[in-house]
């Protein structure tokens, strides 16, 4: 079960904090570092532990956000007598599947939201489901709607999609979405929640976007093009490369900022880093682990102790992105009942 999606996390230092501090702090000559580890370790060298500095935690940054939103959520029910509300459709058993659903409404009742749910047998039929969209379309208690994917094959992901209200389509993958965000001057009822996780993680770690090099790994319609989109409406100069493209190696090595989201185990290994780039791993991969209680453990796209030793600062899996997917998918159905409580719901 090697399913691919994103994650991980971690610090509240910046990048550029970071890395002067380790330069201005610790003027060690290098052969006095060495002379102290041997010191204290004269046996086997373990290998150096990643500091929390360099370490974007994702799941301490969602937890922050989390109780903004629940700030909000009390508010609007104090002002408006509304309480956002989110609807989670699964079909099918898939065990991942039924982790991130539960996570989810575990997330809403945390916050205050309402959370309703449909769960379908794997071989429900596409007009079933698309029936179930529908009367949630129709449902004035809510303001989002999640079709947890994959979908079996069977039915058409593109139809079900489609029939999501553009205006309770949280995670923002609707075709009118992803068409405002990619043209300028134009803004998105809502954005993609991972690819959004992605850049609240570098703004709240305060990393500069503007003018650097971003290089992404992977062109999927939900994480890797929307975050190159988002990354160049923050005037990064961006890069996509994918598994047709020649030396994605050298060109990764030339950016300053890193999103990894190819869904392939540990491929972006440290040579595909530029020494103080900032690495955001948006892989979720499951490797066998037999120390570990599970017998696997999870692994992102990014291979971590060999990039953490070149990044400035860089999210792990998991306690990364994933996270920030949740606290995302919170906020865009927060501002749905938003919009709604004002009045400035637009009409599909
Ligand atoms: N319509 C739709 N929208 C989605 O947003 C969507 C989806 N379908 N299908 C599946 C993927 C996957 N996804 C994740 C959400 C949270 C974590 C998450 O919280 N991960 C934690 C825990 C990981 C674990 O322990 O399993 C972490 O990385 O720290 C991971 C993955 C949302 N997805």
């Amino acid at each position: 079960m090697a399913s691919s999606f994103h994650r991980q996390s971690a610090a509240n230092r910046s990048a550029t904090r970071g890395s002067h501090r380790v330069a201005a702090i610790v003027p060690l000559p290098h052969h006095a570092v060495v002379a102290a580890v041997a010191a204290a370790a004269p046996s086997a060298p373990a290998p150096t532990p990643v500091p929390a500095s360099k370490l974007i935690d994702g799941k301490a940054i969602a937890d922050t956000i989390r109780g903004e939103i629940a700030v909000e959520v009390a508010a609007m029910k104090q002002q408006y007598n509304l309480t956002p509300g989110l609807a989670v459709v699964l079909v099918g058993a898939r065990k991942d599947s039924e982790t991130y659903v539960r996570s989810k409404k575990k997330a809403c009742a945390e916050v205050g939201f309402d959370s309703f749910g449909t769960d379908l047998p794997a071989d429900v039929s596409e007009e079933e489901l698309l029936k179930v969209v529908e009367d949630y379309n129709a449902d004035p208690r809510v303001h989002g709607i999640l079709v947890q994917l994959p979908l079996p094959k069977h039915i058409s992901e593109k139809r079900i999609l489609d029939a999501i209200s553009i205006e309770k389509d949280v995670d923002g993958f609707h075709p009118l979405n992803i068409g405002s965000l990619a043209m300028r001057g134009r803004h998105p009822l809502f954005v993609p929640c991972t690819p959004k996780g992605c850049i609240e993680l570098l703004e709240r770690m305060k990393v500069p976007i503007s003018g650097r090099k971003a290089c992404v790994i992977g062109r999927s319609n939900i994480v890797g093009m929307p975050v190159a989109l988002l990354l160049q409406r923050r005037d990064a100069t961006v890069t996509i490369v994918h598994s047709k493209t020649p030396d994605a190696q050298r060109i990764c090595s030339e950016a300053d900022i890193v999103v990894a989201a190819c869904g392939v185990a540990e491929m972006v290994t440290g040579d595909w880093i530029k020494p103080g780039a900032v690495v955001i791993d948006v892989g979720i991969n499951a490797k066998d682990d037999p120390s570990a209680k599970k017998g696997y453990r999870l692994v992102g796209d990014v291979e971590f102790e060999g990039a953490a030793a070149k990044a400035s600062l860089i999210t792990p899996v998991p306690g990364g992105v994933g996270p920030m997917t949740i606290a995302m998918l919170l906020q865009n159905t927060l501002e749905s009942a938003q919009r709604v409580a004002k009045g400035e719901s637009v009409t599909h």
